[in-house]
């Protein structure tokens, strides 16, 4: 029901919940491996990029809007014309000092930018503005609960670092060639995303499974939203995480060769992939061919449901970094930090604790706090106050009677506020007063069938059902009609 909404934020197994096209298991290109997979331990790291929803690209005044026509939001700065200048825009800064604090980073208040430089034919400069020894924000954490039909439980997982660069354009491929042109087909290059401002995070190598990469990948997506810097939308690329996955014995302290997947576009192919590469890397060790596990760069093939080769990972030095030249350090103000902490909104992992404290389950906490607004209070105490303490006088039954729970009437306020269903039919469902009015109305216009049901032919319920439908226009509650029917039909007879 929400996921369609871009305010609204959902937990991995949701998501898994409504994709029921990503059944395959990747379990299956791999068999034989689940008598080694339990004397192996995973060790998953991510990297994720969001898209600074900022009006301006991060060094020049361009625009950035997805799908636009390609190369008509670009200038002689994100192109990477000779002699252009990179001009910083300032809400750049602000928004990852919003994300440092939010992942309770500490600052850097001293911190540079530098250049990384690598080939590639959506880089126009040959290099990307990034930050390299000092990032903005480093040394956090960020704090969540495992839904509970995982088993539940809090975790911690670390933040190395967060740092400020610009995004690449994209590469537009035509024929079968899947990563560098050949004679035969066509690439072409939209700089459109060239230079839009993104922060990327670091986590700490601290997540052990599929599901806990999940469910920080989809931690991360609510901090960004609820902060408002991102739309963090994964089909559009808006948030991207590419996970770091290397297995070793049980028991064994230093960690494995890693393996970085890219291209995966939601929480489930997070969770399938890595379950895919740890498999494989399984099946690999168990086989005496560890040493074939190298460190590369693997990309996820949704329609195939494993992860391929893509390249070789270029070491640190490869890059051969080095300052910025055409721009100043960055110079962080107490005064500002604090005026930005102390604008920060309320964050997911306080907005749980605060619905924990109310006495909420963990199931419903996680409902709620996966929602921006989580449930609107004051829609909610209208109706609590309104129908919902109608129908208790009306049936005479107290609060702990009714089976409305907490999730479901937030469900049915956020469907009345999206506008799925109209405040009126949202009425009907909880307000049997109504519905017992258009039984009577039925009942009494009906003297002959009524004459028929009393005689025994209790099949004619379905008609006066079908006429209390047509009279509520198909707004009336099915469940509610025919109970209240049935109790007329039973208290005439
Ligand atoms: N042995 C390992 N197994 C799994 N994950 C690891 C391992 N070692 C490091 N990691 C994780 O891999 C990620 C490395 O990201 P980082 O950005 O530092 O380097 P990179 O991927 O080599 O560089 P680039 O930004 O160029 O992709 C981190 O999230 C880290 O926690
Ligand atoms: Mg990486
Ligand atoms: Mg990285």
């Amino acid at each position: 029901m929400k996921s369609s909404s871009s305010s609204t934020t959902q937990t991995a197994t949701q998501e898994k919940q409504q994709n029921p096209q990503t059944k395959v298991s990747p379990r299956t290109q791999t068999k034989g491996i689940d008598k080694h997979i339990k004397d192996y331990e995973a060790i998953i790291g991510i990297e994720t990029h969001v898209q600074l929803s900022t009006l301006t690209k991060a060094f020049c005044g361009c625009p950035y809007n997805y799908g636009a026509q390609p190369n008509t939001s670009i200038c002689p700065v994100c192109m990477g014309l000779p002699g252009a200048l990179p001009v910083l825009n300032s809400k750049v800064i602000e928004f990852a000092v919003k994300l440092g604090l939010a992942l309770n980073c500490k600052l850097s208040f001293n911190s540079k930018f530098d250049r990384k430089q690598y080939f590639y034919p959506d880089l126009p400069k040959g290099y990307q503005i990034s930050q390299f020894d000092i990032p903005i924000a480093s040394n956090g954490y960020v704090d969540l609960d495992l839904p509970v039909e995982f088993g539940g439980g809090h975790r911690r997982f670390g933040i190395t670092r967060v740092h400020m660069e610009e995004d690449a354009g994209k590469l537009l491929h035509s024929g079968n060639g899947r990563y560098l042109a050949t004679l035969s087909h066509l690439l072409q290059v939209d700089l459109n995303r060239a230079g839009v401002p993104l922060l990327e995070i670091v986590s700490e190598p601290d997540m052990r499974n599929g599901i806990e990469a999940a469910e920080y990948a989809a931690e991360i997506q609510r901090v960004v939203r609820y902060l408002g810097i991102s739309n963090g939308n994964m089909q559009e690329g808006s948030l991207r995480c590419d996970v770091n996955v290397s297995i070793r014995p049980i028991g064994q302290s230093e960690f494995g060769t890693k393996v970085e997947i890219k291209n995966l576009n939601s929480f489930s192919s997070v969770n399938r992939a890595i379950d895919f590469e740890i498999s494989r890397q399984v099946l690999l060790h168990s086989q005496g061919q560890g040493n074939s596990i190298v460190q590369e760069t693997r990309l996820w093939e949704e329609g195939a449901q494993k992860t391929v080769t893509m390249r070789k990972k270029e070491g640190l030095s490869d890059y051969r970094y080095f300052p910025e030249p055409d721009l100043p350090e960055v110079i962080l103000k107490k005064e500002y930090v604090n005026s930005i902490q102390n604008s920060l909104p309320e964050l997911p992992e306080m907005k749980r604790r605060r619905y924990e404290n109310m006495g909420l389950s963990m199931q419903d906490v996680l409902f709620l706090a996966n929602d921006i607004n989580g449930a609107d209070v004051k829609l909610a105490t209208n109706w609590i106050m309104g129908d919902i303490a109608a129908y208790m006088k009306n049936e005479k039954v107290s609060i702990n009677d009714i089976k409305l729970i907490p999730r479901e009437l937030a469900e049915l306020i956020a469907s009345i506020k999206g506008g799925t269903i109209s405040g009126k039919i949202g009425k009907e469902i909880v307000d049997p007063a109504e519905i017992e009015k258009m039984v009577d109305k039925v009942l009494s216009e009906n003297p002959n069938q009524l004459e028929q049901y009393r005689a025994g032919k209790t099949k004619i319920q379905g008609y006066f059902a079908g006429q209390v439908m047509k009279l509520s226009k198909g707004k009336a509650n099915p469940g509610l009609l025919n109970k209240i029917l049935q109790q007329k039909l039973n208290a005439s007879s």
